[in-house]
């Protein structure tokens, strides 16, 4: 293997995702250390940096006399409340030693996959990279629900990468790459290269680390490198202290390469960021329409609505058989579906104005699956 990696030397924009328990200590408070290592290795980086955090709610745990890890979600709320304020007043202090400011950028499922909200959110990381500033984003845990939230870093990270359009997506862990079993087994051997998803066929991919701090495990992370590799983003998973050999090229972690070249980013995020509100069941003409000729659904195609959803919201477009053949965002609410299943639009234009000429699921919110 050669001395650097290119694709991570030349990267001009990168995305660092660092866990929970690469932060904290098992007892529950924010090792400042730890901080201070990623804050240099970032600091001293020549590319644009937006640092994905989390740790909120293992940062509030000792404040609040609280022994481990919820597991209810007000109290997570309420620990990530306490939490997240000393995590950015930890970065705050730690950037501010090498003369860079931060900014706290706090999103939601609905903030990366609506398209009025996530431009919103490309603006606001845009203009802190253009300022220099280093973002340090994490997920809005004291209002999301238990529905609506990611739960995990990992994906978010993936999905900011693309939103900012990064050449580089690095995960930082307590473990240094992705093994093919448990880590601590000595018949788990270190994977330095993922160059197709079908290589991790037989691998033993687990949900949390022994830690007892971080939430998705290595499964929230391959899911991570999946959405970000198919988004034409390379990944490296390396554990925390590995972070400015990372940053310098130096062939330590697991290097994900690219799938393929980027797609058309906003229906990437529906694809893989969404979780669908409704089905709708479409006859085999509608199959091919949508499929086939990657044309608009429109009521006349639609035999049957599955779910309670509202206009915008994400649904599945299934066969007759169930099987999702694409994800978009409906232009109805659910309740006003059945009475125009069937029709043509014309028709209904016609009798209830032209509101109903609309199509149900528009081709340019329409992504395959
Ligand atoms: N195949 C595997 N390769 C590497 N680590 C694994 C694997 N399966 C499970 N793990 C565990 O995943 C943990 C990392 O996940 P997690 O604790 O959620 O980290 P973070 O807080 O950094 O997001 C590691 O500590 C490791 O024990
Ligand atoms: N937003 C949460 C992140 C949840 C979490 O633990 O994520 P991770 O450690 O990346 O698996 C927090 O800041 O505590």
């Amino acid at each position: 293997m050669s001395g650097v990696r290119e694709q991570v030397t030349e990267a001009r924009r990168i995305v660092v995702k660092i866990g929970s328990s690469s932060l904290t200590t098992t007892d529950g408070g924010l090792a400042a250390d730890r901080v201070d290592a990623l804050v240099e290795a970032l600091a001293t980086s020549p590319a644009e940096v937006v640092l994905v955090s989390s740790g909120a709610i293992a940062a509030g745990l000792a404040p609040l006399g609280l022994p481990r890890r919820p597991r209810d979600l007000a109290t997570q709320q309420a620990a990530a409340s306490v939490g997240q304020g000393l995590l950015m007043r930890a970065y705050n202090d730690a950037f501010a030693r090498h003369a860079r400011v931060v900014g706290q950028v706090l999103l939601t499922v609905d903030d990366v996959t609506r398209r009025a909200h996530y431009r919103n959110a490309y603006r606001t990381l845009r203009r802190l990279l253009d300022l220099k500033a280093i973002p340090i984003v994490n997920e809005n845990d004291t209002v999301a629900t238990q529905e609506i939230r990611f739960g995990d870093n990992d994906r978010l990270a993936a999905l900011v990468a693309a939103l900012v359009d990064a050449d580089l997506l690095v995960l930082l862990s307590d473990v240094d790459g992705l093994y093919t079993g448990d880590p601590s087994l000595p018949t788990s051997r270190a994977i330095t290269d993922v160059h197709s998803f079908a290589d991790l066929d037989g691998v033993d991919i687990r949900r949390p680390g022994r830690a007892g701090l971080g939430t998705g495990g290595m499964v929230t992370k391959v899911e991570a490198a999946r959405i970000a590799t198919t988004s034409g983003i390379p990944v490296v998973l390396a554990a925390a202290p590995q972070a400015a050999e990372v940053l310098t090229g130096r062939p330590v972690g697991t290097f994900f390469h690219r799938q393929r070249q980027r797609p058309q980013a906003r229906l990437f995020w529906l694809a893989h960021a969404t979780t669908p509100r409704g089905r709708l069941i479409l006859d085999a003409g509608a199959v091919r329409a949508v499929v086939s000729r990657h044309a608009s659904l429109l009521p006349a195609g639609i035999t049957a609505v599955d779910g309670r959803f509202a206009a915008g919201d994400p649904v599945d477009l299934v066969d007759a058989g169930g099987v999702p053949v694409a994800r978009g965002l409906v232009n109805y609410d659910a309740v006003e579906l059945p009475p125009l299943l069937g029709r043509s639009t014309s028709d209904l234009a016609a009798e209830l104005g032209p509101a109903y000429e609309r199509e149900v699921v528009h081709r340019d919110d329409l992504v395959l699956l």
